[in-house]
């Protein structure tokens, strides 16, 4: 599609096209998206996740190699650890009611967005580049019974329909490397409520190590993506009112996962630079937590 194209939904109101030939590049991306390791972790409990996992793992849950189960024990350990990663971006939210609306910001499938209802009530809105994803999210909500509660669109995050503090608190969850931060962070903070709270779990490389490495730049080549250094989600936070609260370097509890992963069926082929850069130092896998001031 091109930047001019225009599609309408079948009761005939105008959806404009992706904002930039990139965001284009991106919807065909996600849209195309079917990677085993992405549909058969879902497949273990419904909560289908694009992101990735934290926490040891449980050796004795996988048990022996040898065992006939043991393909689908390491399934269920990595999806175990991709959901404790979510829960540990949930825990960070602050105060949320039942009346409070959240906001996730490149939703993926939506396995996010299931877990903030569960665990809190709330009304939650995903959105995403990709029709297939919105269209998957809203599909597993309907199953649930949670359609009501737990809607995706698709709309680019850079500028949402949500009103002008209308938010209790927003997130990205490894989504925020395919926009630029600034502005992300401006619209992030027009929605949110005063005293709300932003979270974000992100990969960045590392300003120690000096600028990104070439691990650091495989990942971006492998995603279509474009990973920020740490130094600019902070500088870019400060500069749209949004305070940190907790920085968590959450690099050694992510290992364990990619050490399991890259000895399942499911490798990708971008394991070892996952590996590779958070040993050297030149990534990072990190949580922020900030409150909007
Ligand atoms: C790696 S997936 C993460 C999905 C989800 N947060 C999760 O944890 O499962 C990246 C997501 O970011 C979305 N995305 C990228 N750029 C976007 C933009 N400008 N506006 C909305 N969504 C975007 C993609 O459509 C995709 O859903
Ligand atoms: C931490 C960084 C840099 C993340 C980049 C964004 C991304 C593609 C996340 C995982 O998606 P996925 O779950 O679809 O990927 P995979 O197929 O590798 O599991
Ligand atoms: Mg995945």
């Amino acid at each position: 599609m091109s930047m001019t194209d225009i599609t309408t939904t079948p009761r005939g109101a105008a959806i404009p096209g992706p904002a930039t030939p990139y965001q284009g590049d991106i919807a065909r991306y996600w849209d195309g998206e079917a990677r085993p390791v992405n549909l058969k972790l879902g497949d273990v409990d419904g909560l289908y996740h694009h992101h990735y996992g934290i926490g040891e793992v449980d050796f004795a849950a996988i048990g022996d190699p040898q065992d006939s189960e043991h393909e689908k024990k390491v399934i269920a350990e990595l999806h175990r650890l991709e959901s404790a990663q979510t829960d540990i971006l949930l825990d960070h939210l602050g105060a949320i009611t039942p009346e409070s609306t959240l906001v996730d910001a490149g939703c993926g499938r939506g396995g996010s967005m299931v877990m903030a209802h569960q665990r809190f009530g709330c009304t939650v809105e995903g959105i995403t580049l990709s029709a297939k994803q919105a269209e998957f999210g809203n599909r597993r909500a309907r199953e649930l019974g949670i359609e009501d509660s737990v809607r995706s669109r698709v709309c680019n995050m850079l500028a949402t329909p949500f009103g002008t503090g209308t938010v209790a608190a927003s997130w990205n969850n490894e989504s925020s490397m395919y926009v630029d931060l600034h502005d992300l962070f401006a619209e992030h903070s027009r929605i949110l409520s005063v005293g709300g709270r932003y979270v974000t779990i992100t990969g960045c490389w590392n300003p120690i190590y000096g600028q990104p490495s070439k691990y650091v730049s495989q990942i971006n080549a492998h995603f279509e993506c474009n990973i920020h250094s740490r130094r600019e989600y902070l500088r870019a936070m400060a500069d749209n009112r949004l305070v940190p609260q907790a920085v968590i370097d959450l690099t050694p509890a992510t290992l364990p996962y990619w050490e399991l992963r890259a000895t399942s069926s499911l490798v990708t082929g971008i394991e070892e630079a996952f590996i590779n850069s958070y040993k050297d130092g030149s990534f990072q896998y990190v949580l922020i937590a900030a409150d909007r001031v």
